[in-house]
């Protein structure tokens, strides 16, 4: 065999597959964004314009989660004190065509999740009982439905199934998944394979291997017509019912529809083992950490400093208002972080003012919402402790309501107090030329200093908000 001619086939075999396996849509280049679109959405969302039909949605939540290895089953895990079917249930509840979401519990869990639509104010739900397998709960919750004595649940024309525990759905993919159910009578969401899926002999050997370019991953959300899925549901066997994993396969085989798949983003996957819950966890974290409100009291050093700090938090989206129009709902609503500079230990009474203002707009009510009280400190001692005893409590009573409070001194006493913006620099320049040489000089090291206490407190301010860490709150940090 010439192996010259060889080794030239195979390079260029490989050089064939390596742009195949490239520009083939099996494989995604990058996991994509893993940001969620908004957390809430604006009234005009694109849906309300073409859905001109009743959207119902089905959440099977009546699993134990054995897999995540917890005495919780994983939908009731929390993230920032609140469970995580709450965020899947917002992720429906949040568009004005989805007229009703059906959860399905299991009978034990049903107070519990009456107490988490209380406590959460979902609005749309209805609680049913589930069943021994996800497919007994998913037929349960159908049922619902088609209780002709219950007007509370009318038949939806479209039902959209999909996993409780499956938090991250947009907007965009539900309308896809529902006007192609609409059209075609079912509809599923799907994601490239990671992994080769192979076949194993009974002896745990390799059978065979699947060419994975050729396979999906069927994930969640799923659409259908809801007769042809209620039909399917009736007429399904047992095997079905106790050992069925896809929906998409009882429509096909017993109602004979077949459903359209569309590849949905890297967020549809299923919190299954623990780790899925430390990424849903830094997702949320993520999305809440884009933006951040800065609020200057009005003395110049105040102002000055909330300038330096918005350029010191360049990677998230910042306003600089006065104090006074942090009331304003423009502001409000932009974002749950709130940073309040105050030139001394002014009077806290603004706290107790922005927390009434959350409250009604309800802007706390889903998410933990931030506040970074930073004070300039204009002498060394730090705080007294009654006022360190005071912040604790008010920091205590706000987190109440969700809100969390956290305290940063900055030191800013010094003989001259430079409020290190261009015109100090200019000060300092000028200073350079003159008789103040000498004090110049002197300063220049605590010009150092104070560039780096302000470096430190946009790190802090950064890990503040991004980490809503419960434990630091009613804290004054010093940097
Ligand atoms: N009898 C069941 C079993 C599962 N589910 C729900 O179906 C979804 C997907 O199922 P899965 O991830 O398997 O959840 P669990 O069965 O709880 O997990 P495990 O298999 O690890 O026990 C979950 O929201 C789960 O609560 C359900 O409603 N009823
Ligand atoms: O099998 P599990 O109960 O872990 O999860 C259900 C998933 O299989 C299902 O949600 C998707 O594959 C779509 O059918």
């Amino acid at each position: 065999m010439n192996t010259a001619a060889t080794n030239a086939e195979l390079i260029e075999t490989k050089e064939k597959m390596q742009q195949e396996r490239c520009s083939s849509s099996d494989r995604p280049l990058d996991p994509g964004c893993l940001l969620p679109q908004d957390a809430e959405r604006s009234a005009d969302q694109p849906g309300r314009a073409v859905v001109d039909f009743p959207v119902a949605a089905v959440l099977p939540a009546g699993g134990s989660g054995e897999r995540m290895g917890l005495t919780t089953p994983k939908q009731f895990c929390s993230i920032f004190n609140r469970p995580l079917i709450s965020y899947t249930i917002q992720a429906f509840e949040r568009l004005p065509w989805i007229v009703m979401v059906v959860v399905v519990v299991a009978k034990d869990n049903h107070d519990l999740m009456l107490n988490i639509v209380r406590k959460f104010n979902h609005t749309k739900v209805k609680v049913v009982h589930g069943g021994t397998t996800r497919h007994r709960s998913i037929y349960n919750g159908l049922q619902a439905f088609s209780d002709s004595t219950d007007s509370s649940t009318p038949k939806p024309k479209v039902v959209i199934i999909h996993d409780a525990v499956r938090p991250f759905v947009e907007e965009d993919l539900l309308l896809k998944i529902t006007l192609a159910a609409k059209e075609q009578g079912a509809s599923g969401a799907i994601r490239p394979l990671v992994s080769t899926v192979i076949a194993t002999t009974s002896e745990s050997y390799l059978d065979h291997s699947l060419e994975r370019a050729k396979y999906r991953a069927s994930e969640m959300p799923q659409g259908f017509l809801y007769d042809i899925i209620f039909q399917a549901y009736q007429r399904c066997s047992e095997f079905d019912l106790e050992f069925g994993t896809e929906c998409l396969h009882l429509a096909l085989q017993y109602c004979g529809t077949n459903a359209r798949l569309i590849e949905g983003p890297p967020t549809l996957w299923k919190v299954t083992y623990k780790r899925d819950l430390a990424a849903a966890e830094a997702i949320i974290k993520e999305t809440l950490s884009v933006s951040a409100c800065i609020i200057a009291e009005a003395e110049e050093e105040a102002v000055e400093l909330a300038k330096t700090l918005q350029k010191n938090l360049n990677m998230m989206e910042t306003d600089v208002i006065p104090c006074g129009k942090e009331s304003n709902v423009q502001y409000l609503s932009k974002t749950r972080n709130f940073i309040h500079i105050s030139a001394s230990a002014s009077s806290s009474l603004w706290v107790l003012e922005m927390v009434k203002c959350f409250e009604d707009i309800d802007h706390a009510r889903l998410y933990p919402v931030v506040i970074v009280w930073v004070q300039l400190s204009m002498t060394k001692q730090s705080a007294d402790s009654q006022e360190t005893d005071e912040f604790m409590a008010l920091a205590s009573e706000v987190k109440q309501r969700n809100v969390l409070l956290y305290g940063i001194k900055i030191d800013h006493s010094k003989e001259w107090h430079p409020v290190w913006s261009s015109a100090a620099v200019a000060h300092l320049l000028q200073a350079w030329t003159c008789c103040a040489f000498r004090d110049a000089l002197l300063h220049t090291s605590e010009l150092e200093q104070w560039q780096r206490s302000l470096e430190r407190l946009g790190q802090i301010t950064l890990v503040l908000i991004r980490d809503r860490n419960m434990a630091l709150t009613g804290q004054m940090l010093h940097v």
